[in-house]
């Protein structure tokens, strides 16, 4: 909630901004023009959004279209509407005027489908899984509707042998199993430098064990059950897949003991990964990490480039240099820096690659809704002279 409001009061902010920033001037190598920028709302913005972080997905793009003096539809997920609908009580009570936000709820293909692809929805912000993405934008092509997708991810976490390893190992923890793994961002690969590789997952199996799996509305719950049945089964097929496939389910992948209903899934820890297997190459959603093992820095940035996403990538080393070069040499959008996940209203937010395109959040995000028109004025008394002129006889 404090992300949410954070958001709202960010983009308010930029709002007031944006009429300072209007006919900015555009420099010419010549005098008799003059240009200036004009940045205008991009019309009717539709906004899908996924259940995984249902209010703030929405107000990510709800805040910055707003500001951008757009009006929006919001279809937030059908399994995870409900803080979406208050907000638009909210919204109503703070005198937002009619028909400036829209809240439709409904299934994708019924209720998210016709707003990607109608002819009066100017732009669609999308944040789901990359194979309704691909729909979404197959759609807006047909009206050559621009549209930006934050999709799915597989980001890896590289953590080299100089590093404290109890901070590094809680890291590596909150990047996955933060609500239990269900985060588009989600470090779900580690990448270990072959010197600690043991220690550290004696350490990470150590701190697993810690987290307090509960309903989440318990005080000190850590982990709570995933969203649905549908998702609770997908999950342990993965596990499933991963251990016929060869690989070695260190820590969990069942349900916990004191748990005996509800969508609860172990914090799970899997090694013995090759880079062909299904748990190395596809998103899980849920609080599954898959761990590899390198010699070296290049070695490192192979495996954490090998993947068809881009959204995040993640390393922790005592050496800067290093940390300097990881960053630049990683294809994702996003790179986190001795720690992972922490995310900032005002930096820029979104993935590469099948991770999706466009940027969310900070001055990117309300980019994102504003159209720019330049306006060009003639400025000198002298004829244009092109044409012969005609005789005024
Ligand atoms: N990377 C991410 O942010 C997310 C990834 N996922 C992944 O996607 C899988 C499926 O989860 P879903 O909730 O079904 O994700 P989804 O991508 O199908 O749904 C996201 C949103 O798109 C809407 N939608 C679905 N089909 C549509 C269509 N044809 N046109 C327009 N809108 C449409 C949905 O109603 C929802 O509001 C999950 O198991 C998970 O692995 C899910 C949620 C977020
Ligand atoms: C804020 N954060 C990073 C925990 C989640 C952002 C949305 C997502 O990537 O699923």
């Amino acid at each position: 909630m404090d992300d949410v409001v954070a958001c709202f009061e960010y983009y308010a902010d930029l709002a007031e901004a944006l009429d300072g920033k209007q006919r900015s001037p555009i420099s010419l190598p010549m005098e008799n023009f003059k240009s200036y920028v004009l940045k205008e709302p991009i019309g009717v913005a539709g906004l899908i959004t996924a259940w995984n972080y249902p209010l703030l997905m929405a107000t990510w793009k709800v805040a910055p279209s707003l500001a951008a003096g757009c009006t929006a539809v919001l279809k937030p997920s059908e399994l995870a509407s409900l803080t979406c609908l208050e907000l638009g009580a909210i919204c109503i009570e703070v005198g937002l005027p009619p028909g400036v936000l829209n809240i439709i709820t409904g299934l994708g293909p019924e209720a998210g489908a016709p707003l990607s692809s109608h002819p009066h929805v100017d732009k669609v912000a999308f944040t789901g899984s990359t194979e309704t993405g691909k729909r979404i934008m197959t759609a807006a092509a047909q009206m050559v509707k621009p549209v930006s997708l934050e999709l799915g991810g597989k980001s890896p976490l590289i953590v080299f042998d100089d590093v404290d390893i109890d901070k590094a190992v809680e890291w590596a923890i909150f990047g996955i199993f933060l609500n239990a793994g269900q985060v588009c961002s989600a470090t779900s690969r580690l990448l270990l430098h072959e010197k600690i590789a043991k220690q550290f997952l004696d350490r990470l199996v150590a701190w697993a064990k810690n987290i307090k799996i509960s309903d989440p509305l318990e005080k000190g719950c850590r982990l709570g059950s995933v969203i649905s049945e549908g998702q609770y089964e997908k999950i342990k097929k993965f596990i499933s897949t991963a251990r016929s496939e060869g690989a070695t389910i260190l820590y969990g992948g069942a349900r916990p003991q004191h748990l005996r209903r509800g969508f609860f899934i172990e914090p799970t820890i899997i090694t013995d990964v090759s880079t062909s297997m299904q748990i190395w190459r596809e998103e899980v959603f849920g609080p599954v990490l898959c761990v590899k093992e390198f010699r070296t820095e290049s070695e490192a940035v192979e495996l954490a480039n090998d993947t068809h996403y881009g959204l995040g990538g993640a390393v922790i080393s005592n050496d800067q240099e290093r940390c300097e070069r990881i960053s630049k040499a990683l294809h994702s959008g996003i790179v986190w820096i001795n720690c992972s996940q922490p995310t900032l209203v005002q930096a820029p937010w979104g993935g590469n690659k099948r991770s999706g395109f466009g940027r969310e959040l900070g001055e990117w995000g309300l980019e994102n809704y504003l159209t720019v028109k330049q306006v060009t004025k003639y400025c000198s008394d002298e004829q244009w002279g092109w044409y012969q002129p005609p005789s005024k006889l």
